[in-house]
């Protein structure tokens, strides 16, 4: 920024509903209420602009309220200068998830480099993989949208799980694995819905049905038992990863305890995409593999998340296809998806335009 004293911020709230409600152990996500942030360098010749977005998630991140009054604060110490605005957010992760990306949007278009390269100092990547989302319906929903995803290219489903009986869940495994074939690889999220026993009951089925990583099957609170389902042999070859569980320990802890494989990474719930970076960083070199996921967010943030997964070298499959499951957006999505992947935007910063129109 050419003097980031002369940085104005700007926020507007949006209202998105999803096409169809995603059902998940935790609850029903129906719609997707948020701000939309857009800071303005009028210190440079032609007023460059930077978005961002904050779509709080009760449970995940601050309150709404709490989330705005944040996003007013930045808005007034923002004359100060940028630090001022990351400071006067610090406590509220979806705020500063939103002056945070704006920011940087600013100075990687000032810097010309596609936001990943930006952050992440590396190679010019293309695409990365994506997992299809598939919400905990019936066995026949559940087989219909997967067969879906996979007709439309994905070789990685997410079937989210946790709210009836395991022995159900493990007929809705069974079923999608007979209908997709060997070579999609399968993942199951239970949003902390399960007890020990029902973890590991389906933990079996999951070696069972090849089923590659089990996501957060108990409550956040229980490092112990995540540890504990690592090592139960009924999970030979399935990895367990926590979500639910990073935001409440933290890494450290996590990895005190050899609670996880692999690591969720919600740049929405951890306080912006910089944040999320230097934990994905310091992860993958204790061996962990990070997993970038939205949590259902407009195209501002979900393009955030792609350029995050770009900057991590060979990332696994990312919860980033989750677009359609918005029933409209801000605007146009720079990210196109094919066969399975993210294209990565590779104009500078963040490559999204046209969100601030009416
Ligand atoms: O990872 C994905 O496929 C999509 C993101 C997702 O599942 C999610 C979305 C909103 C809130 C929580 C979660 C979750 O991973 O638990
Ligand atoms: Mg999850």
């Amino acid at each position: 920024m050419s003097d980031d004293r002369e940085l104005d911020l700007e926020y507007r709230p949006f209202s998105l509903d999803l096409a169809d409600p995603l059902e998940t152990a935790d609850g029903t996500i129906d719609s997707r209420n948020g701000f939309l942030v857009r800071i303005t360098d009028r210190g440079a010749d032609d007023s460059p602009v930077g978005y961002g977005e904050a779509t709080p998630l009760p449970g995940w991140t601050e309150s709404h309220a709490d989330c705005e009054a944040a996003l007013a604060r930045a808005a007034e110490e923002i004359e100060a200068g940028s630090a001022a605005a990351i400071e006067a957010v610090d406590e509220q992760v979806a705020a500063r998830h939103a002056v945070g990306l704006a920011l940087t949007d600013l100075t990687a278009q000032r810097e010309s480099t596609p936001l990943y390269r930006y952050i992440g100092q590396g190679p010019m990547v293309g695409r990365v993989p994506v997992n299809a989302t598939i919400g905990d319906g019936s066995t026949v929903e559940t087989v219909r949208e997967a067969t879906d995803a996979v007709d439309r290219g994905f070789s990685c489903c997410k079937l989210k799980a946790g709210r009836r009986s395991v022995e159900e869940d493990i007929e809705r495994i069974r079923r999608v694995r007979e209908a997709v074939g060997p070579d999609v690889e399968l993942r199951v999220d239970a949003n902390e819905g399960w007890t020990y026993e029902e973890a590991a009951t389906a933990l079996e089925a999951a070696a069972e049905f090849d089923v590659s990583l089990l996501e957060q099957p108990l409550p956040a609170g229980a490092l112990e038992g995540h540890a504990d389902l690592r090592a139960d042999d009924r999970g030979e070859g399935v990895d367990i990863a926590l979500d639910e569980g990073l935001l409440e320990h933290g890494v450290d802890a996590i990895c005190d305890a050899e609670a996880a494989d692999a690591l969720v990474l919600k740049p929405m719930a951890l306080g912006g995409v910089d944040v999320a970076r230097t934990v994905s960083a310091w992860v993958s070199e204790l061996d962990i593999d990070p997993i970038v996921t939205t949590t259902i967010d407009a195209v501002v943030a979900r393009t955030g998340a792609v350029h995050l997964a770009a900057s991590i070298p060979d990332v696994s499959a990312c919860g980033l296809a989750t677009a359609d499951l918005l029933a409209n957006d801000l605007g146009k999505d720079p990210v196109l998806l094919e066969k399975g992947s993210a294209v990565v935007p590779q104009a500078k910063g963040l490559g999204v335009e046209g969100v601030w129109e009416e």
